[in-house]
Parts: C-alpha cells; structure tokens; sequence
C-alpha cells in the first residue's frame, strides 16, 4: 500500500490539522513508508523521485517528536544550499503551524550570524542549515549539540561528497550516540551504503519502488544543435511552449549571467542565480521568481537540488550537466507533487554520449525533438488568436463596430477582406510587441530591477568597453544625480545595464544615447519603454 490517509498514520491533531491546510490528501510513497520508520526509532535512508514529499516525510516524524518544553535544539537538517536550507525551514513552519512552542531556524552563510546568535538563544528546536555556517555555530558554542536527537542530510548523496564530509563528520562526532540518524536523496548511488554502514545504525533503506530515476509525468525532449542555435533553440521553445515559470541550467556562472543579459535584451522576463552572488541578491531572484516577477530564471546547480517552486512547467539543460545525476535533479525542478512538466536538453557534438548515458542511467526515454520553425510559431500564435478572438466574440458587445464595418463593406471591401486586414495587424502589433532582433541590444523596464527603480540595458558593442566607474560617472555628472542612486551596474560581453530611479529613466536613457563616455561611443541601437 503506497498512498493512504494521513489519519491512518500516528500523528497528532495538530499535524493532520496543517496538513489538511497545505491541500495535502493523501500521503505520498515515501512518506507512508518513512513516517512510521522514524517514529519507531529507525536510521533511515530514503530515496524517492524529485517532487514526492521527502521533505514532510522526515519534517513531520521530527515534529512530533520535538519537546515543546525543551528550548534546545534537538534536530539539526543539513541542506547543499541557502535556498534550501530556507524553504525546508518554510515547508517545517507550515507542517508546525499548530505545533505551539516548536521553532525552526534556518542558517546559512552570508545572513548575519548575530541575528542568527540571537534567534538560537530564544529557544530553537530545529536547525536547519548549510554545513559552513552550522558548524561555525557548533565553534562558538551558539549551537548545543547536547540534545540532538536527529540528524538529518537533505540532499545526503552530495552532502557525503564533495567539501561536505570533513565538516560532517565533525559534527556527528560531538553528537549524542543515541541519535537517529536519516539521509534523504532521488539519488543514492553505491557509495552511499558505506558511508551509511559508519555513520548509521542498522539503517534501513527505503526505496520506493520504481522503474525510473526520474518522474512519469516529465516528458523529455532533446535537441542535437549546434552551439551558436542553443540561443535560437531555447527562445523558439519559449515562444511555442509558453511556459508559466521555467528554469534554465547552465554549466558555469559566466555562461548563466550571458545568457541572462541576451534574454533580458530580447524581452523576456528572466534573471540570474549562481553562487557568485551576494546573499541579498539571490534571495531577490528567488523570491521575485517565487512570485512570478521573473519568468525565467537562469540558473547554475545552486537551483538544481530541492528547490520547489509552483508552476515551474520546464526545464531547459543549456548545457548537459556533467554529472548524470544531476540530469535527475535538474529536470525534477518541473513536475512536482503530480503537476506535468517538460524538460529540453541541448545537445552539442559529443553531449550525445553522454545524454545516452543519462539514458540508460535513469531508464527513462528522451525523445529526440527539432527546433521549431517560426512557421510553427506563427501557427501556435494563430492558434491562440483563434482562441481569443472566439471567446470575445461570445462576450463583448459589438453593435457599435458591425455598423461600422457594413459602412466599410458598402464602400469597397468584402467582409472576408477587413477580417483578414485585422488580423493581420492585430498579429503584427503582438510580433513589435515581442521583442524582435532589431529590439535587442537595448531595453527599458523594470525587468528585474529593484521597486522604484528602472533598468536600462545598453548595447555598448564589443570593442568599446566601458568600465562601470565610467557609467556612474557619467550619469550622475551629466544630472547631477548622487552616484550611490545609480545601480547594478555589470558589463558583460556587449551589454551593459544600469538601474536608475525610474522617474530618472527617460532622461539617463538620453544621456547615454548623445554622450560619449571617456572616449568611447555608447551605442543604443533602440529605445523601447514598456
Ligand atoms: N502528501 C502530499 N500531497 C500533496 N503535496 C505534497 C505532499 N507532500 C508534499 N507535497 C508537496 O509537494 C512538493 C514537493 O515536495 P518536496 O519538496 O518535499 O519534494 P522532494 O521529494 O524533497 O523533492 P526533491 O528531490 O526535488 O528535493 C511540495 O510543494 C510539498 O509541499
Ligand atoms: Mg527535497
């Protein structure tokens, strides 16, 4: 029996009470198995697909067992990132809701660790954090590991590799033998059994069973392109699919903050995460992203693991990850709890090795696709006019324009000729809408910028860089404007953007089109305000 009835399980009022409240009916795999096993005391290893509740299946366990009278913390749940750290801690606050007097606590680097200081000396049951930051807490003596009766890797596959280990292992040392002790992953390879053998006591492995690695519900695609087509690729299936919220997955840094700057420059509502940003940075991307401010986020592997947001509906592999294994997490960013979703992946060369092997790595079929053609396009854009004309036709009042139109066809067209002329113009002002090549290069909106404030992005061509000193000099010297209100100001390949206070927005724009700046020629090929 795989799904059943949260009641059926043994968990208080309270918990069945927040459950109900996030919409939850039925348990999922991993939580009908886990749940009863860490109530009874087992050391567990759970391994289920992205997207199926890993996350309640040891929250919930831990919850109740938590005592309300103790402040102490008594579990601690390491997490690979900040945003995850950030929403296990969110996804436990909801499951507590009715909990009274249980707290949880997120920390992580780059947050200010007095603040944090201050939180765990109120009284903290349950930390949840990223390994650097818990154990300089453990150093200062600002976390207590005397009453730690749970320990929990999210994410256990990468948190047993990488840098992670030594400061994992630190920490087990120092706490209480009598512990449990839980790893959590959609992927467990071998290694992972050895590691359990030291650090778990006669752990039990629950796997639920299923054929594949990955979701049913995902439908998988790929794309055998060239390099310089993955920009054209990657906004053709944009424009056709229509994705609510999509991630793209790029290899490095530099390539997620290029391609981020060639998405903003064609007009699509898109910003950038990787771990080169400041912590205040990449909780505004996450959040704006969260609220569907952004539509596109263009992402390192800092958003490959756990990150659950809703109506992601696709994933793009840019780049194919290195690592077969993060194919599996990648992708699993779409089709969460049940929802369908769609992944593309890029192929170049010989990334086609390398996807045969994701394939037989997680048993699923990616089915070989083609970049569409802007006839196919054009066809779904038809297609959607269609829709929306039909429907307002059953609902707006036309009377005013049929007599307008019978003038019209008294005088020299048929019926058939204007429908076709409105069309044709409608569909047209849609395309000057829609960002075009001759757009590109420069832009003006609020695409990402901070509240109150207006984003600029200028085409500065290739060999006339500019540094950002020399924009913010300019800008403020031309309006007198303080420096310290001109922002996020990056150079990339060709493009620059500048932030400015969006009353200032016309008038910078300006500046930037008449002036030269320390010799070298800002070119703006168009101005476009939204
Ligand atoms: N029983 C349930 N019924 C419906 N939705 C659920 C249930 N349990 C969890 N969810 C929701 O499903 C989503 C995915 O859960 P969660 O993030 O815990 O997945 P996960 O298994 O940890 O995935 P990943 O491997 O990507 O980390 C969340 O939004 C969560 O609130
Ligand atoms: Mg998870």
């Amino acid at each position: 029996m795989q799904k059943i009835k949260f009641n059926e399980l043994n968990v208080s009022d309270e918990i069945l009470k927040a459950v109900e409240e996030m919409g939850f009916e039925e348990t999922t795999p991993i939580q009908t198995n886990a749940i009863p096993a860490v109530l009874n005391g087992k050391d567990i290893v759970g391994q289920a697909q992205t997207g199926t509740g890993k996350t309640a299946a040891f929250g919930i366990p831990l919850l109740e067992e938590m005592d309300a009278n103790n402040k102490d913390p008594q579990a601690i749940i390491l997490c690979p990132t900040r945003e995850l750290a950030i929403q296990v801690s969110e996804e436990l606050k909801r499951l507590a809701k009715y909990k009274k007097r249980i707290y949880t606590l997120p920390v992580y680097g780059g947050q200010s660790i007095g603040r944090q200081i201050k939180a765990l000396n109120k009284g903290v049951q349950i930390v949840i954090g990223t390994p650097g930051r818990v154990m300089d807490h453990i150093r200062r003596g600002t976390l207590k590991l005397d009453n730690i009766d749970y320990f929990v890797l999210d994410e256990a596959d990468v948190m047993l590799d990488m840098g992670f280990i030594d400061d994992i292992e630190t920490v087990l040392r120092d706490i209480p033998e009598d512990r449990q002790t839980l790893f959590f992953s959609a992927t467990i390879p071998q290694s992972i059994k050895r590691l359990s053998k030291k650090y778990q006591k006669n752990s039990e492995f629950l796997r639920v069973a299923h054929e594949k690695l990955t979701v049913p519900s995902i439908e998988q695609y790929y794309y055998e392109i060239r390099r310089h087509d993955k920009l054209k690729a990657l906004t053709r299936i944009l424009d056709l699919s229509n994705p609510e919220l999509a991630i793209v997955f790029c290899n490095t840094r530099k390539m997620v903050d290029e391609l981020n700057i060639k998405l903003q420059a064609r007009g699509y509502l898109s910003d950038a995460i990787h771990g080169g940003l400041n912590q205040n940075q990449r909780d505004r991307v996450m959040g704006k992203f969260r609220n569907g401010i952004i539509e596109i986020l263009v992402a390192t592997d800092v958003a490959a693991r756990g990150i659950d947001v809703e109506d992601v509906e696709a994933v793009f592999n840019y780049d194919l990850p290195q690592d077969t294994d993060y194919y599996v997490h990648r992708i699993g960013r779409t089709g969460r709890a049940g929802k369908s979703g769609e992944a593309h992946s890029f192929v170049v060369g010989k990334d086609i090795y390398k996807l045969r092997d994701i394939q037989k790595y997680t048993k699923s079929k990616i089915k070989r696709s083609e970049i569409p053609s802007q006839n196919d396009i054009e066809a779904a854009k038809f297609d959607q006019f269609n829709d929306e004309l039909s429907q307002y036709m059953d609902s707006a009042d036309l009377g005013k324009y049929i007599e307008l139109i019978e003038d019209l066809i008294d005088e020299q067209y048929s019926a058939l000729e204007i429908a076709a002329a409105l069309m044709k113009k409608s569909i047209e002002r849609e395309d000057s809408d829609d960002n075009q090549p001759e757009n590109a290069g420069q832009s003006f909106g609020d695409t990402g910028a901070e509240p109150g404030m207006v984003r600029l992005f200028i085409n500065i061509g290739k060999k006339d860089r500019v540094s950002p000193r020399h924009i913010v000099g300019a800008i403020a010297g031309e309006t007198g404007m303080p420096g310290g209100l001109i922002g996020a100001i990056d150079i990339y390949d060709n493009f620059t953007f500048v932030e400015v206070p969006r009353e200032k927005g016309h008038e910078v724009l300006q500046i930037m089109k008449d002036n030269y700046i320390k010799g070298t020629k800002v070119n703006i090929e168009a101005a476009r305000s939204k």
